[in-house]
């Protein structure tokens, strides 16, 4: 005799009974290992450690939830357990409702303080005079490649990488009303206007793009004028009142942002290994014929694989260029150390930017 609904609902609460308790035991024993941390003044974050729990319970998880909503809901509970160690300050792109602020969420869960700030500048500046414990920054979109002021803040930057995550990066056309009739101006971030032109070529045609310090504000200014549109996410829409008056309107459906979390050495150390970690790198090589050609060579020799080689000018005026690689491995596995010590007696300029656990 199949079940009714009633008792298949009764079985739910039954279920949730026993979940908030064991929740809540959860939540006690972090409170312990909170003030083992305060006692010996270590990190409340622990990235690698957020990262085995993850990986260890997708191994373990028998379904029918998806691994991917494991991720999710751990990373929340973790969130709310960590806030109860220490609630940590995130700066991030503000305002409320950016890409930005959503990546510091996916990241940290919703168990942070929020430090939404003007520019990728600030958000470097705030993390390093301590304002913030942990700063999220984009480093690179799939459509439009790197985030140069990203890179090139790093360079001269105290900050660290201690984490990463990528989003996808999904663009609506929000305004007042729910129709394209009477738009005037489309007002965004200018990488969105970038990501979105083909949409816009075709939908909008002869209507005025303008280029505004980010799609929320591009979002919140729409909401005060009936003529004007913004690009931005669903959640800048419920933030600012507005309709979506076009879902999904970037050209490439599966356009993602990569973010970068940095923090001060001092606040944590570089992560230990995860099991699946990543190593990036700011090089520069002597100016002579095949230089760039031999940093690659004691990957190869070491075994370990390159997943990212960008270049950025180095504004010597003499062709110089800094390369950011990114390693897969861990410098406490032997071939990945010897690949490093090699790597770096073949350059002019070697900074680790950081080690950590790869992303989702
Ligand atoms: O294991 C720890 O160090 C904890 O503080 C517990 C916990 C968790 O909830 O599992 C919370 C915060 C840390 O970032 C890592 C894990």
């Amino acid at each position: 005799m199949p079940k009714t609904l009633s008792e298949l609902r009764a079985g739910i609460d039954q279920v949730d009974r026993e979940l908030l308790a064991l929740l809540n035991r959860r939540a006690a024993l972090a409170n312990e290992v909170g003030e083992i941390k305060r006692a010996e003044g270590s990190p409340v974050f622990r990235p690698e450690r957020e990262a085995q729990v993850i990986n260890g319970l997708q191994s373990a998880n028998p379904g029918p939830l998806k691994d991917r909503n494991v991720a999710h809901i751990w990373r929340e509970i973790m969130s709310a357990c960590r806030a109860l160690e220490a609630p940590q300050r995130v700066a991030y792109l503000g305002p409320a409702g950016t890409f930005s602020e959503a990546a510091a969420l996916q990241f940290f869960g919703s168990s942070i303080e929020h430090v939404p700030c003007v520019s990728i500048d600030e958000v470097f500046r705030a993390t390093a005079a301590g304002t913030a414990e942990y700063g999220v920054v984009p480093v690179e979109n799939s459509t439009e490649g790197v985030v140069a002021r990203s890179l090139d803040l790093f360079l001269g930057s105290p900050l660290h990488i201690v984490g990463e995550t990528s989003l996808l990066v999904r663009h609506n056309l929000l305004r007042q009303s729910n129709s394209l009739e009477g738009v005037q101006a489309v007002l965004a971030h200018p990488q969105a206007l970038a990501q979105c032109q083909g949409w816009l070529n075709n939908h909008l045609p002869d209507v005025e793009r303008r280029a505004v310090s980010s799609n929320a504000e591009g979002a919140r200014l729409a909401a005060g004028n009936p003529a004007w549109a913004g690009i931005a996410s669903d959640r800048a829409a419920t933030e600012f009142g507005l309709h979506i008056a076009a879902h999904a309107i970037q050209d490439d459906a599966f356009n993602r942002t990569r973010f970068a979390v940095v923090c001060l050495p001092q606040t944590l150390a570089a992560p230990e290994a995860s099991g699946k970690d990543c190593v990036s790198l700011i090089v520069s090589v002597p100016n002579r014929p095949g230089a760039v050609h031999d940093i690659l060579v004691p990957l190869k020799h070491h075994g370990v694989s390159m997943t990212r080689f960008e270049s950025r000018p180095a504004r010597s005026g003499q062709w110089e260029y800094y390369f950011y690689i990114d390693l897969q491995g861990h410098p406490s596995q032997p071939h990945v150390a010897a690949a490093l010590k090699d790597l770096q007696s073949l350059c002019a300029f070697y900074k680790v930017l950081g080690t950590y656990p790869l992303g989702e």
